[in-house]
């Protein structure tokens, strides 16, 4: 049986939700979000504006001391803590694997908590390791410290997946791997989110991968105020206030173009053949459009859609594209 491929997942509602710790910090003071099931929803804000306490809320990790968080319309608070841990995954940096358990056994945990008989978990080790990349074959007998970070991340986020929770709960994933390996485990979650589309939660201090990742963002402030809540093309086109202009920087203006689509409304005929320009696809954002003419020096570039000419985007078009999204969120 396919358990991956299920419907989206739980949604969830953070209701003034508050946690002072013993020493009088008031880490979260009247947080509400609305998160839609199924949706990637990253928190994002400065070091100690208590997003990880927002996300340890969720699952119990900590205990508010104010609001609510309904999962499914359910208050987490009238779920048992360790029931509610089973149908939430929890990916953190560093994983948190068991290093004297192999690969497979670390990724059967919450199964084997439930009961599965053994030959069901084993199928679905399998078949998580290879939607992780990590041929079970090759990796399932290893030890973690017989793995490389970004594929001890890998597990960890298989092990997450594995008695398929309701809900996704990621603080920094990725931040623990070095660059060229964050962008690929990045790529694989974005692969991953096709057929395993679980309402995610997702904690970065990294803008970029905020932009890539999410389909809305919160940006918090200090005690886990609640300055905008938008999708990554309406955060960067329109800063609800100085605070999140600051936040997100000077970067704005390059970073609209990983968000923003080839405008086909603005595609030029071509005049002959397409030969000595480059080309990018159809489905191509903007910032691959604007590079390949920046690498190639030639200004514009022939859009395609396979082997169809589309026609011929220019540098000015890059520019009237992102003009015309501002004037549609404003
Ligand atoms: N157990 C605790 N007891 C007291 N104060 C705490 C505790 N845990 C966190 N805090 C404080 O609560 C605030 C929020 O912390 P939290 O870890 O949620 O922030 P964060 O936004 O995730 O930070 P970072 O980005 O640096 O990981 C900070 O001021 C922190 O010092």
């Amino acid at each position: 049986m396919d358990r991956t491929a299920k419907t989206d997942g739980a949604p969830i509602t953070l209701d003034r939700l508050v946690k002072t710790y013993p020493n009088s910090t008031t880490a979260v003071d009247q947080l509400s979000l609305d998160i839609a099931g199924g949706d990637v929803t990253v928190l994002i804000g400065p070091s100690g504006c208590g997003k990880s306490t927002v996300l340890r809320m969720i699952n119990r990790l900590i205990e508010p001391t104010g609001g609510r968080v309904l999962v499914d319309g359910e208050d987490v608070t009238s779920v048992d803590p360790v029931r509610l841990r089973r149908t939430i995954g929890y990916v953190i940096q560093n994983v948190g694997l068991f290093p004297h358990q192999t690969v497979r056994a670390n990724v059967g945990t919450v199964p084997r908590m439930l009961g599965w008989d053994k030959k069901t978990i084993a199928a679905r080790t399998d078949e998580l390791l290879d939607l992780v990349g990590l041929e079970p074959g090759r990796y399932s007998a290893r030890y973690p410290h017989e793995l490389s970070g970004g594929q001890r991340q890998r597990v960890g986020f298989a092990r997450a997946l594995a008695a398929d929770p309701v809900v996704l709960l990621m603080d920094e994933p990725f931040s623990a791997v070095d660059p060229i390996n964050r962008g690929r485990l990045q790529d694989e979650f974005l692969r991953l989110r096709q057929s395993v589309r679980k309402t995610t939660i997702l904690v970065t201090h990294d803008l970029q991968e905020a932009i890539k990742l999410g389909d809305k963002i919160a940006v918090l402030s200090d005690h886990a105020h609640l300055e905008q809540y938008a999708t990554p093309a309406e955060l960067l086109a329109g800063p609800a206030n100085a605070f999140v202009e600051q936040f997100i920087g000077e970067d704005r203006g390059v970073m609209r173009l990983s968000v923003t689509p080839i405008p086909r409304n603005r595609l030029h005929p071509l005049d002959g053949a397409p030969d000595g320009l480059p080309s990018v696809a159809a489905d191509a954002t903007l910032r691959v459009a604007f590079g390949t003419m920046l690498a190639s020096g030639t200004g514009s570039v022939v859009v395609r859609d396979g082997d169809e000419v589309l026609g011929l985007l220019s540098a000015a078009d890059v520019q009237l594209a992102l003009a015309e999204v501002d004037a549609a969120t404003r």
